[in-house]
């Protein structure tokens, strides 16, 4: 059974922060957004603007590939690709399973960008026996008795679960068992693991919760904003797009479009 795993390291192998490798795959994006553009170099300044992140940031985290650009020229795209790609793990091709094949199992199932990120859905797997053998984006649907032969003849070490949260610890527990050393949790529940396991947890929820605290900060602003000429004194403005303490992207002084952190986080 699982022994619960509180925290992560703050390093991977080879020295490379977690913070580095969370922030590797907006790098990624916009080198293959210019990749796309056949634009052959990029500066650090671009780039940045483009991941969403500050260049001062971009310029360390690329000094742990080795990578440090040619000055007056910038980094070569192709091969920021390549090296990127090849740190990540993703010039190979993962074998991922989804459990629980409702709305978002469906819909995530559904979605093209994994296969065209190297990952293939080798299955969905659902404990429902009405939805055995029924296809989601061409797959058929398999009934959760089948969970541990599936993960062992796919040779799949990626799961994703998209269960009510009530069931995302057994199905979990059965992923691990089962040989699954890397889980995506989708269900709004905290997930324990035994070590060597690695737990992401996506909430849009409190993204939302995110964006609902500067929304009631901004509101804040207008109505405390002292009239003009009426000799007010206020306290210096707040930048709106600061994330709250111990957010994603709280004190990193400066955020990009998207904020320094993925809309996904350690679990
Ligand atoms: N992270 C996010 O941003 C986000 C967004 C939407 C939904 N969710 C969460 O994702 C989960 C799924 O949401 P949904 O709207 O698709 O729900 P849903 O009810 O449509 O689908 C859940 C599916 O899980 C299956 N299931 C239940 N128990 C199971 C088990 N033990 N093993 C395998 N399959 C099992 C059900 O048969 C059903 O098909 C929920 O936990 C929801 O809260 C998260």
């Amino acid at each position: 059974m699982a022994t619960g795993r509180t925290h992560r390291p703050a390093t991977r192998s080879r020295g490379i922060p977690e913070a580095t490798v969370a922030r590797l795959p907006l790098y990624l994006r916009a080198l293959t957004a210019l990749s796309e553009r056949s634009v052959p170099t990029v500066s650090s300044e671009e780039l940045a603007t483009a991941a969403g992140v500050n260049s001062a940031k971009l310029r360390k985290d690329f000094s742990y590939l080795g990578s440090y650009g040619t000055r007056g020229v910038g980094y070569d795209v192709e091969y920021l690709v390549y090296q990127i790609s090849r740190e990540l793990g993703l010039t190979q091709d993962w074998p991922v399973v989804i459990v629980g094949i409702g709305n978002l199992g469906a819909a995530l199932a559904n979605y093209g960008g994994f296969a065209s990120r190297g990952f293939r859905v080798a299955a969905l797997i659902d404990a429902d026996p009405a939805m055995a053998g029924k296809p989601v984006a061409g797959i058929p649907v398999q009934h959760t008795d089948e969970l541990e032969k599936i993960i062992t003849d796919n040779g799949v070490s990626i799961g994703v679960i998209a269960t009510p949260a009530g069931a995302a610890q057994q199905v979990c527990d059965r992923l691990v068992a089962a040989g699954i050393t890397s889980i995506l949790n989708f269900a709004p529940t905290v997930l324990s693991v035994p070590d060597g396991v690695d737990v992401r947890k996506v909430d849009l929820s409190i993204e939302l919760q995110i964006l609902a605290f500067h929304e009631q900060r901004k509101a804040g602003e207008e109505v405390a904003a002292p009239e003009e000429g009426a000799g007010a004194v206020s306290p210096p403005p707040v930048s709106p797009h600061r994330a709250p303490p111990g957010a994603p992207g709280a004190d990193s002084g400066r955020q990009g479009p998207d904020g320094d952190v993925p809309a996904v986080m350690p679990a």
